[in-house]
């Protein structure tokens, strides 16, 4: 994994264009890891991320006794050797660093297959909720518990008895404890089949729906019913290899160049036909008056004809990671930029409404917030500053685009973005023609 200094200083960009390839989807990669290792056939995946996320969902999924080998021949390409919903592994003690894709999907896994086990992630994940799958996993009838009684990882789990018919969880938390039950219940659940009932709203709905697509190319039907989802059971197969889109979060950054600094920024990888709720970030930034083009999987970013964005009022509940890109873009666009539905924020990789808030403030914008909102007028003039990380990824992403309003960005310990998008700042000074 490629390594960075302490820090690195971003010159002021004045103009960026080019092509990004995108790296695979974090979300789709362990996904379909976890899909392969619990399905009953041998899977070849291509165009796994590798990063971070993805090393601890491999590494989890070894540890457990699944065979996932990397093809020689191309480091984002694996068999993966399906153990039918049977670790040979039964006792194991996992570190899952701060994947939380790994975490509640594993979780969930682990628990309704039952063992001995322990997961746990660095300082940061301890303090990420749990407590409401635990709780929907243990009216299953699994013996799941957060070991410190937080509601947060690490967990202990036990042996299973049987697994009950139906469960309920809030869908206001985080998507992931749904996407976790729906794809662990499948291969776990009895001949009746598994009810899962979503209390409340449902945030983040889209990586709901990438999960349902998911399972059907590895042949689980499963019936969205409204507010629940009937889950039949059965095995997983995959028939055909399978390749994972580009990240389309990752994608936002380099869009966001685009549009900030003339363009034209191409990202291939994820367009149009993706499944990721991601690339509704493009339309987003049409709003605010980016030019831009789509293919099935390509799109592309251009500043407005009149160099001039417009800041805009718009609902992230659907696009929790790329809306954080917007806090940015808003740097430079006229009026006010209002994110609402971003109450999840506060329970990612750092409180991101109060890191952002912070940072933003330090090169000169006029930030406020609330429980689930944020909103970022521009500066008259931006301020050159040394911007603090948090060890988020997409702190450190987004406010690398800071350096598009004029000023020059110190980025301190920019190797967060090791966790989805390692090459990410060889990538922004390929596009921007950077040197640092
Ligand atoms: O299911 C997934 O792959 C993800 C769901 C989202 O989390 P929440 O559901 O917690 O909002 C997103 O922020 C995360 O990066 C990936
Ligand atoms: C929230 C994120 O990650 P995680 O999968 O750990 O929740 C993210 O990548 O922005």
């Amino acid at each position: 994994m490629k390594v960075y200094p302490p820090s690195l200083l971003i010159p002021p960009v004045s103009r960026a264009c080019g092509t990004v390839v995108l790296p695979g989807s974090k979300s789709i990669s362990n996904r379909v890891l976890l899909l392969a290792a619990l399905s009953s056939s041998v899977c070849r995946l291509s165009g796994v991320l590798e990063a971070e996320d993805t090393e601890r969902m491999k590494e989890a999924l070894s540890a457990l006794g699944v065979d996932v080998r990397r093809d020689p021949s191309d480091a984002s390409a694996y068999t993966v050797r399906g153990c039918s919903g049977r670790f040979p592994v039964r006792s194991a003690r996992i570190f899952l660093g701060n994947a939380g894709t790994a975490m509640r999907t594993l979780c969930a896994t682990l628990a309704l297959y039952g063992g001995d086990y322990v997961l746990d992630g660095v300082e940061r994940m301890r303090q990420r909720p749990i407590g409401p799958l635990v709780d929907a996993l243990r009216a299953l009838g699994a013996d799941v518990r957060c070991l410190q009684g937080s509601g947060c990882p690490p967990v202990q789990i036990g042996p299973m008895a049987g697994i009950g018919p139906r469960c309920s969880i809030t869908g206001s938390v985080s998507s992931q404890f749904i996407s976790a039950l729906l794809m662990a219940g499948q291969v776990y659940a009895g001949p009746r089949g598994l009810v899962i009932d979503i209390d409340g709203p449902l945030i983040s709905k889209p990586y709901v729906e990438m999960t349902l697509r998911l399972m059907k190319r590895f042949g689980a039907e499963v019936e969205d019913r409204g507010n629940s989802f009937f889950v039949p059971g059965g095995a997983y197969r995959l028939d055909a290899p399978l390749r994972v889109e580009g990240d389309a979060s990752g994608a936002s950054y380099f869009l966001a160049l685009g549009a900030l600094a003339g363009g034209p920024v191409r990202v291939e990888g994820a367009g149009s036909a993706s499944i990721q709720g991601d690339v509704e970030f493009a339309r987003v930034l049409e709003r605010m008056g980016a030019r831009i083009s789509w293919g099935p999987d390509w799109i592309e970013a251009r500043a407005p004809e009149s160099g001039k964005l417009r800041g805009i009022e718009v609902d992230c509940t659907a696009i929790p990671d790329a809306a954080m890109t917007l806090a940015a873009v808003a740097l430079k666009a006229e009026g006010p930029t209002k994110l609402t539905g971003i109450g999840s924020w506060r329970v990612k990789e750092t409180d991101r409404i109060a890191a952002l808030q912070t940072e933003l403030r330090r090169v000169g914008a006029k930030v406020a917030s609330g429980e689930d909102w944020l909103t970022v007028e521009p500066p008259q003039a931006l301020r050159s500053a040394d911007v603090r990380t948090y060890g988020d990824h997409r702190i450190a992403m987004t406010m690398s685009l800071a350096s598009c309003a004029g000023v020059p960005v110190r980025i301190l310990e920019p190797g967060c973005v090791a966790k989805t998008y390692p090459t990410y700042f060889d990538e922004f000074a390929a596009v921007t023609g950077c040197e640092f």
